[in-house]
């Protein structure tokens, strides 16, 4: 199956989840019990969309934990930063209905320990299918701390039922 079919598939699982709060709980646990999670004085994240696993808690929890906080930002068709964020930091939709921090500054990938990782599908292998920009692949490639991604066990393939480019970027860790 090709990627966007793919995509537009595990969308529509994702908007029919039930009880989804329930399963997203138990992943919040197993992060924060994860050595990645405890070793990680930053963690970079996004602001889930509606169907996506909900990052708000985990985000207030690493606020709990003293973690210092990167959201990205898409500049560019090819740019993706990454925005320290406080409680105080204000947000604003983007064209493509996420939201995204008001710039202020652009952090060094390198300040960031742990890298959570969006994704709609992953194969048991660590590939790994997003939305489609290509921003995090840029991103992994260049980067060497912890990454992970949170799914649900629908968005999980024994292999990569699509076909896994020369640039696409593996996850370290998939937490389901
Ligand atoms: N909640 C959340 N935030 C996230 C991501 C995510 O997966 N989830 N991203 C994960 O990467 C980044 C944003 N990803 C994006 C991917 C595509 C487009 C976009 O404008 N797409 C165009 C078409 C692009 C094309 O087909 O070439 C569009 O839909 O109009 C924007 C942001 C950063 N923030
Ligand atoms: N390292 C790179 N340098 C230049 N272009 C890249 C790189 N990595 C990916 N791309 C481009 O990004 C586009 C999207 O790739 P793909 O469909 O695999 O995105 P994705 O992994 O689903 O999205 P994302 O990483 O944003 O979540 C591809 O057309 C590819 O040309």
């Amino acid at each position: 199956m090709d990627k966007k079919n793919i995509r537009k598939q595990i969308i529509g699982l994702l908007k029919n989840k039930n009880h989804k709060s329930y399963y997203e709980h138990k992943l919040y646990k197993k992060l924060f019990n994860s050595l990645e999670w405890k070793n990680s004085d930053s963690i970079a994240i996004t602001i889930s969309l509606k169907f996506e696993i909900d990052t708000r808690p985990i985000i207030r929890k690493a606020f709990l934990d003293n973690k210092e906080v990167f959201v990205p930002k898409v500049i560019s068709k090819e740019e993706m930063v990454f925005i320290n964020c406080t409680e105080d930091t204000k947000f604003k939709k983007s064209s493509f209905d996420i939201y995204e921090p008001l710039f202020t500054f652009k952090a060094n990938i390198s300040d960031i320990d742990l890298l959570i990782v969006p994704g709609l599908a992953f194969s048991l292998d660590n590939n790994r299918l997003g939305f489609g920009g290509g921003f995090y692949d840029r991103i992994l490639k260049k980067y060497n701390g912890y990454t992970l991604s949170l799914c649900f066990k629908e968005q999980i393939y024994q292999k990569a039922l699509w076909k896994v480019d020369d640039f696409d970027q593996k996850v370290k860790r998939i937490i389901y």
